[in-house]
């Protein structure tokens, strides 16, 4: 992959005395409920822009619930979503521009070939053909698949399907990326490109990153960590700070500790 040049979008918020005052998601008291089921409990943590926040749960934790209110898929029962500063239900506009989703299941169209699939993205958030061309032959370039460009997806191996999806999330530029459980399904060389390569949008381009996930080996000591189980957040903070109020050697002991589980969501799988 080649090094990515800086992203300088115009549509990104205001530079503020204090950039970093602004966090690129809070989430502020969210719960959710499906029926009497309640799947999320007053729900509150922020995601600095340039962090790679963990979001740790079990199957069921309430990951894509929070994921679903985030992306406006479901409408905010209470508390409050801000992206940049935009809260998502009074000016989702704004706040929608700068986010980036890559969706638990797949949803690449697998007959299309990959540039295909990016510029259909593209046209979905009004960039021009020739702009979406340009800016997808250079996704396509970083992700190192420029070669299979005319390819149908469907030929494509798993990992290189997820790269496709990171790539398709960033083709209108966000200044914060979601990604639910990205790893899932992927062999161990699929699951570290695709994280090394998410590590790099944070730290060379100064994207905001949460990454939903059951795995702690996923989790490096210099993340910030939320804990969420059965739809309440235990512990959220620097893994270091996190691991030192639970008095806790690594994530998976913290993580037994504050959940009291006996079992463990798995840690190299
Ligand atoms: N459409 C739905 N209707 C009813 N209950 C739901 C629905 N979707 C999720 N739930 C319930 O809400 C809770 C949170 O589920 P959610 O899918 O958000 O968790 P998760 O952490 O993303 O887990 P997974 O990784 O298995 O998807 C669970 O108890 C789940 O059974």
């Amino acid at each position: 992959m080649t090094t990515p040049a800086p992203i300088t979008d115009p549509r990104a918020p205001a530079p503020t005395s204090d950039p970093a005052a602004v966090a690129a998601l809070s989430i502020d008291g969210v719960s959710h409920a499906y029926g009497a089921r309640r799947a999320l409990m007053d729900v509150s943590f922020n995601v600095a822009p340039a962090s790679f926040t963990a979001l740790l749960g079990l199957n069921g934790a309430g990951k894509s619930t929070l994921f679903s209110l985030i992306t406006r898929l479901f409408g905010i029962q209470s508390g409050r979503v801000g992206i940049f500063g935009h809260d998502i239900s009074r000016t989702p506009g704004e706040a929608l521009r700068l986010l980036g989703v890559v969706f638990q299941q797949r949803t690449l169209d697998l007959d299309l070939s990959l540039t295909q699939n990016l510029l259909y993205h593209a046209a979905l958030h009004g960039i021009g053909r020739r702009e979406a061309a340009a800016r997808a032959a250079e996704l396509l370039g970083r992700i190192g698949l420029a070669d299979r460009a005319g390819n149908k997806v469907r030929d494509l191996s798993g990992g290189q399907m997820r790269r496709l999806e990171i790539a398709r999330a960033l083709l209108h530029r966000p200044r914060l990326l979601l990604l639910d459980e990205p790893t899932v399904g992927l062999d161990v060389k699929a699951r570290a490109d695709i994280i090394s390569h998410v590590r790099q949008l944070v730290t060379e381009q100064g994207i905001g990153v949460l990454w939903a996930t059951h795995l702690f080996d996923e989790i490096t000591a210099s993340d910030d960590l939320v804990v969420l189980h059965q739809g309440k957040v235990l512990a959220q903070g620097p893994v270091a700070r996190v691991l030192g109020e639970a008095g806790a050697p690594d994530v998976n002991s913290a993580f037994m500790r504050l959940t009291g589980a006996q079992t463990m969501p798995g840690g190299g799988a």
